[in-house]
């Protein structure tokens, strides 16, 4: 080692052969913050046979925003995606990246969901009321479907529900391989994987040739934007990659939404006097338009605290393409990074006393300063954010208003799991009935 050059950064006592990898697959924003306490903003943890760097705080926060396109590549992580399903805007950099992003952006933006608000709605509210009567309702499953079926009218204006399972098992396997290093990579080539990859691929191939042969005539939306695409020089995209596109909202939303959906109900749950301020919000006006979402306090801070405390997506995984230094240590090209961007959101030098559920948190200072980071920070930023807040706004009013929802058993604790991103895992089950006093709104 040069005489000048830093240490690599210290690493996180773990247990032999598993390393760090039991709490990284549990409650990782929890194991993330602590170790970030006690060691500082840059460590390194052992999963299994994989080793990663972890950069946490507001400084890891910046540094993604100034350096991230110059010292990292997402190809390792995400390659897998664009292998598989030809998803490319994560691995892209630089021109091209910029371009395919803003192509995409405008096929999920919340102006296609407002032009689709009533579809979308009609979806919510009958799946919902499929709901009542059940004693054990998996939370994590129901929402997960629902998401998918939202998602879906709102970028091709038809239900996925008859391709939900393989969509859903196809895209967590191929996080689980290369992203979490759950699996080998080697599963990617099991049988039953490649038929649900095949038929995807199919769906999406037909959804965009009847959309070619039927124009709508309707908003332009991610199919047609997908049709229309053409690359930073003004070429036709190839037919793969337009697939992609219109696959992009079912891999980035599926999990993503439901988790967040789940982490809701569960908050409404454990803090009955938010439930009560967001029921009264809801019970105050009439249908739930477009328009009246956006005059809803309550709820909308219930999304954002969320957000905040339980983080679907809590990291952008890397890898390094050229070394650097960070905070007083030297991190080699090579290395797998995360920069775990929400563990500002439970540090009480930006939220005070963070452990603490409050929905009337001011969260514009925290936003500019990219220490409030949900959907990430810089380049790679999430393109769903606006169109997942008004989701998770409409779909907990509408519950509110349909359904009343307990927790068979409210001693046990939550026990957040992480496959692949966190979530309260399969055990979240509750029991749900119609709420008798509900008003007479019709949506
Ligand atoms: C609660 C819901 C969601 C969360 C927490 C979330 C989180 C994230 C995060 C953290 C990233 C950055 C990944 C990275 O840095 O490598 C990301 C990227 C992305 N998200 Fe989301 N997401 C959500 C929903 C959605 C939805 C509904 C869509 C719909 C299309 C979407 C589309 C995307 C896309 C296209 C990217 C890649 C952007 C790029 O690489 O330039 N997300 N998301």
């Amino acid at each position: 080692m040069a005489v000048d050059q830093l240490a690599p950064p210290p690493a996180v006592p773990g247990i032999p052969l598993l390393g760090n990898a039991l709490p990284m697959m549990g409650d990782v924003q929890g194991f993330l913050v602590d170790t970030y306490r006690r060691m500082g903003p840059v460590f390194q943890v052992r999963a299994l046979n994989q080793s990663f760097v972890i950069m946490a705080g507001e400084s890891a926060n910046r540094f993604l925003i100034e350096h991230g396109e110059a010292v990292f590549t997402s190809a390792e992580s995400f390659g897998g995606l664009d292998q598989q399903f030809n998803m490319r805007v994560h691995v892209l950099r630089g021109r091209p990246h910029r371009h395919l992003r803003k192509q995409l952006a405008a096929g999920v933006s919340r102006d296609l969901l407002a032009a689709r608000w009533d579809d979308v709605m009609a979806v919510t509210d009958r799946t919902l009321r499929s709901w009542e009567g059940d004693p054990a309702l998996p939370v994590v499953d129901r929402f997960q479907r629902l998401a998918a079926d939202q998602l879906s009218i709102a970028f091709t204006g038809a239900s996925s529900a008859a391709r939900f399972e393989q969509l859903r098992s196809a895209f967590e396997l191929v996080l689980d391989a290369t992203i979490t290093g759950k699996w080998p990579r080697a599963v990617l080539r099991w049988p039953a994987h490649r038929r649900a990859r095949a038929e995807i691929l199919a769906f999406a191939r037909e959804a965009l040739e009847q959309r070619a042969q039927h124009p709508t005539g309707g908003p332009a939306d991610l199919l047609d934007r997908a049709l229309a695409a053409t690359d930073e020089n003004g070429q036709p995209y190839p037919p793969e990659v337009r697939a992609g596109m219109a696959l992009q909202g079912y891999f980035a939303g599926i999990n993503t939404v439901a988790y967040l959906y789940s982490f809701m109900l569960y908050a409404l749950l454990r803090h009955p006097e938010v439930l009560d301020r967001v029921r009264a919000e809801v019970d105050a006006g009439g249908p739930l338009t477009f328009e009246r979402l956006r005059d809803m306090p309550a709820l909308h801070g219930l999304v954002l605290e969320t957000l905040r405390v339980y983080p679907p997506a809590p990291g952008s995984a890397r890898t390094v393409t050229k070394a650097f230094d960070f905070e007083g240590f030297r991190i080699e090209q090579g290395r797998r990074v995360i920069v775990a961007a929400s563990v500002p959101h439970l540090l009480p030098e930006h939220f005070p006393e963070p452990e603490r559920f409050d929905i009337d948190r001011d969260f514009a200072a925290a936003r500019k300063a990219s220490v409030y980071a949900p959907f990430s920070v810089g380049g790679h930023t999430c393109l769903g954010a606006g169109m997942t807040e008004v989701l998770a706004v409409a779909t907990m009013a509408t519950l509110v208003r349909r359904l009343t929802v307990e927790l068979p058993r409210p001693e046990r604790p939550l026990r957040i799991t992480a496959t692949p991103g966190p979530n309260p895992g399969k055990r979240f089950k509750v029991a749900v009935s119609s709420r008798q006093e509900q008003a007479d709104y019709s949506t």
